[in-house]
């Protein structure tokens, strides 16, 4: 197999991978309508593109954390499924991850919208 279509192959497995965290996940699907309205949002009051990229990136940050910790937890009730303090340790602190990256998206959220609406 060509290396273009090694890359086009893994590219289809990671649109694959976002689907079906979408499709699996209840709170994926908050993100995806919160991700709707705040992008929707940004074009109706013309945000700045320095404002586009601080919001681009903190939208990715919570898609990312979010979807790694999916992955942990699946990881996790995988090879551990008994309960054991380790496993509770990786679970909160992958979830700590997740609010940090969800307060900072209000934050910042906030900080370039409520002067925009107020
Ligand atoms: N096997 C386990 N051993 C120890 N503690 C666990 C275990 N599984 C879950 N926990 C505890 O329960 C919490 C919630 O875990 P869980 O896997 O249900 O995550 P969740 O955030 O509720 O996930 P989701 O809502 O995506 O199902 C963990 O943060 C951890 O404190």
């Amino acid at each position: 197999m060509s290396y273009l279509k090694k890359r086009l192959r893994s590219f289809g497995f990671a649109i694959a991978g976002i689907i079906a965290f979408v499709r699996a996940e209840p709170h994926a699907l908050l993100h995806f309508i919160a991700t709707i309205i705040v992008v929707a949002a940004g074009f109706y009051y013309h945000i700045t593109d320095t404002q586009w990229m601080i919001l681009l990136l903190v939208i990715a940050l919570v898609w990312i954390t979010e979807m790694l910790n999916t992955v942990l937890e699946k990881v996790m009730d995988h090879v551990a499924p008994d309960y054991h303090p380790r496993v509770k340790w990786i679970k909160d602190v992958a979830a700590g991850a997740v609010l940090i990256a969800a307060i900072i998206a209000i934050i910042i959220g906030a900080i370039i919208f409520v002067p925009l609406i107020c």
